[in-house]
């Protein structure tokens, strides 16, 4: 984005003025946002409903395989990088109309869909119950998906949509993580869900409409990010599933491109576009891309997602990749993960990329919360 048109449509003077959010906010995205918290523990007791304790019936799975299509299916990445790499068991997420040829009776599915509804999620959940593999459904009730998970008497925890899938997310991964923890492969105390969902609530504070930009972090990191194009890199693989969130909150919220990565990884590929088009020194363009790379809101914008737990040799990677990445012109965003256990990591750097990518929008003068371009591809290939 560049020149006069864009300068006009980033308005951050609009995040100062919590009425005019409002506003700018009709699907109440704000809201859906700030119920992360409550949703925790709502799951909880959702789960502990639906009898969740059948799925532990002795023998341990050989895979995991969670099921689902975008803001349900990341709960799937969400449940590994809880699980973290001590997890005994393998955690896959399938995205698509297949399920791999391996997965077999021997396997847990875990079948994911705010809406209940999704095609390929069904598709997937479909094959999986003629397979005969154990079965987990989480989503709405009445739904298509329930009637499967009726069919096989596998267990079902209906889950109360906030309104976008995408906002839902805690309400559709807590039942996830308190599975996996049923079964054994890992330790989630509910002293831990109930520090995360204090946490969430905490940046809630933070990130509320009525507080300024200069208090609020939300608020801040859309200021920074609007008209650059962000790339946004996780330092761990938990910190990487963060950026994925964050690439995909950009798009459906911010209606934006963002490109995710995660180290060590993107040291190896994405660190050369520091040295592109994009890096703001416009090294080896003409005059006309020089123009344009000349403009800050053209460039390149590094968000650095940080865990707390990095591996040593990736801690030297990021201090030298923002060396790189500032003696290049690009502006460089580092976010701290908050807590010690893998869920309150994970879910801080959420929260935060959530309210950021709101205030984006609302920045940009868009609408956070329809997913115009989904439906209309739906509708044409239905
Ligand atoms: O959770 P559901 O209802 O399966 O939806 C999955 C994804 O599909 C969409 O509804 C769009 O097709 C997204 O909003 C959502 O992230």
């Amino acid at each position: 984005m560049s020149g006069p048109e864009a300068d006009a449509r980033v308005n951050p003077g609009v995040l100062e003025d919590p009425e005019a959010i409002a506003a700018a906010d009709p699907g109440d995205m704000l809201r859906q946002v700030a119920s992360s918290a409550a949703q925790i523990r709502e799951a909880q007791l959702a789960t502990a409903e639906a009898g969740i304790t059948r799925l532990a019936d002795g023998t341990r799975p050989r895979a995991i395989v969670v099921v689902g299509m975008g803001g349900s299916a990341i709960s799937g990445d969400v449940l590994a990088a809880v699980a973290g790499p001590g997890c005994p068991v393998p955690i896959v997420t399938v995205r698509g109309y297949r399920l791999p040829g391996w997965v077999g009776a021997a396997d847990l599915v875990m079948a994911v869909s705010c809406s209940g509804g999704t095609e390929e999620t069904l598709a997937v959940t479909a094959e999986a119950v003629r397979r005969g593999c154990r079965l987990l459904c989480v989503g709405a009730a009445d739904s298509p998906l329930a009637a499967l998970a009726a069919q096989v008497r596998g267990v079902f925890v209906p889950v109360r949509s906030v309104g976008q899938p995408r906002a839902t997310l805690w309400a559709l991964a807590v039942p996830l993580i308190l599975a996996v923890r049923e079964l054994g492969l890992t330790e989630v105390s509910d002293e831990v869900f109930e520090a995360t969902a204090s946490r969430l609530e905490d940046i809630s504070n933070r990130c509320r409409p009525s507080s300024e930009s200069f208090l609020n972090p939300g608020k801040q990191l859309a200021v920074d990010l609007a008209g650059a194009v962000p790339m946004a890199w996780g330092t761990s693989s938990l910190a990487g599933v963060a950026a994925y969130r964050f690439a995909c909150q950009c798009n459906e919220n911010a209606k934006y491109p963002a490109v995710h990565g995660e180290l060590p990884e993107a040291d190896h590929n994405q660190v050369v576009a520091f040295d592109g088009f994009f890096a703001g020194a416009g090294r080896g363009a003409d005059d006309f891309f020089r123009d344009r790379t000349d403009d800050p809101e053209t460039r390149l914008h590094l968000l650095v997602l940080r865990d707390t737990e990095e591996h040593p040799q990736v801690v030297k990677r990021r201090e030298v990749s923002v060396e790189l990445a500032r003696a290049r012109g690009v502006q460089v965003t580092e976010i701290m993960a908050e807590g010690d256990h893998p869920l309150e990591r994970i879910a801080t750097l959420i929260a935060l990329i959530d309210y950021a990518t709101v205030y984006l929008a609302i920045a940009l003068g868009v609408d956070p919360t329809p997913v115009s371009a989904i439906q209309e591809l739906k509708a044409r290939i239905a």
